[in-house]
């Protein structure tokens, strides 16, 4: 499976405010080419964290939708949550039937939770035993034909996916705002490394919206 991780940190490097509050980043140019890196992904996926604080859709516009339906692609591209104990709330709008919906939990994902998202069409896939195994969970994933994966964060899960050694490349808009403070998530947060630091080689600079795009191989 090919992952592509992509997120929009200000300038000093945070994903949102200390309340961690969703906030707009990216510029509307930044915000397509997203929609075009969502468009030529089997799956779109985030961790819970980002579920519970932004309630996000995870969804392509229209005539993009209309492009991978030419395409002979589904509509839209799967979502994907890390989600260890189940807490997805049911009404949450990646829940809305847009998309297939996969929850990866783990074994200490309470029943009722699980059957309550499933009876909202969440496709349940338990991997690890208290928390998600990525690696597992992208194996699944790989046979229900997921071969390429976004990943738009936040830093818990994006920490994580480096850490097992999961991520293929990764872009990030760097916007011309500064948040500040040290209880606001980054783009990598976990426990952090402190030797092996994932080495990263530049694939291109781009100048987008009034900000920087960079493109990282890992
Ligand atoms: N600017 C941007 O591009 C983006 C900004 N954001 C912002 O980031 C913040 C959310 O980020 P964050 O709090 O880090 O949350 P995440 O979205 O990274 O979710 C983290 C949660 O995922 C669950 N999880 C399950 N398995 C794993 C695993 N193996 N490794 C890591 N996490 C796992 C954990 O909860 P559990 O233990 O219950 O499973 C964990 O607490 C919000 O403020 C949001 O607005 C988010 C995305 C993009
Ligand atoms: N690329 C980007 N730029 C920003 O400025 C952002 N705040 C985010 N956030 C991510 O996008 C998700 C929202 O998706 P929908 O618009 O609801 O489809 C959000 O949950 C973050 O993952 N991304």
């Amino acid at each position: 499976m090919d992952v592509v991780v992509n997120a929009a940190t200000s300038a000093d490097g945070k994903l949102s405010n200390r309340r961690r509050e969703q906030i707009a980043i990216s510029g509307p140019d930044d915000f397509d080419r997203v929609d075009d890196l969502r468009a030529e992904s089997d799956a779109v996926m985030v961790g819970v964290g980002t579920v519970l604080a932004d309630d996000p859709h995870l969804t392509v516009d229209e005539s993009t939708s209309a492009v991978r339906t030419e395409r002979g692609e589904p509509p839209q591209p799967a979502r994907v949550v890390a989600d260890s104990r189940a807490r997805t709330p049911p009404d949450a709008r990646i829940l809305d039937g847009v998309a297939r919906t996969y929850l990866l939990v783990s074994e200490a994902a309470p029943t009722e939770r699980v059957e309550r998202l499933e009876a909202q069409d969440a496709r349940v896939i338990t991997v690890g035993d208290d928390r998600v195994d990525l690696e597992d969970g992208f194996e699944t994933l790989a046979t229900e034909g997921i071969d390429r994966l976004l990943v738009e964060g936040g830093g818990e899960l994006i920490f994580s996916l480096f850490e097992a050694d999961l991520v293929d490349e990764l872009s990030v808009f760097v916007g011309p705002t500064i948040i500040g403070g040290r209880e606001a998530p980054t783009l990598a947060d976990g426990d952090g490394f402190v030797e092996g630091f994932p080495e990263l080689s530049l694939e291109s600079v781009e100048r987008l919206d009034r900000g920087v795009v960079l493109r990282w191989r890992v």
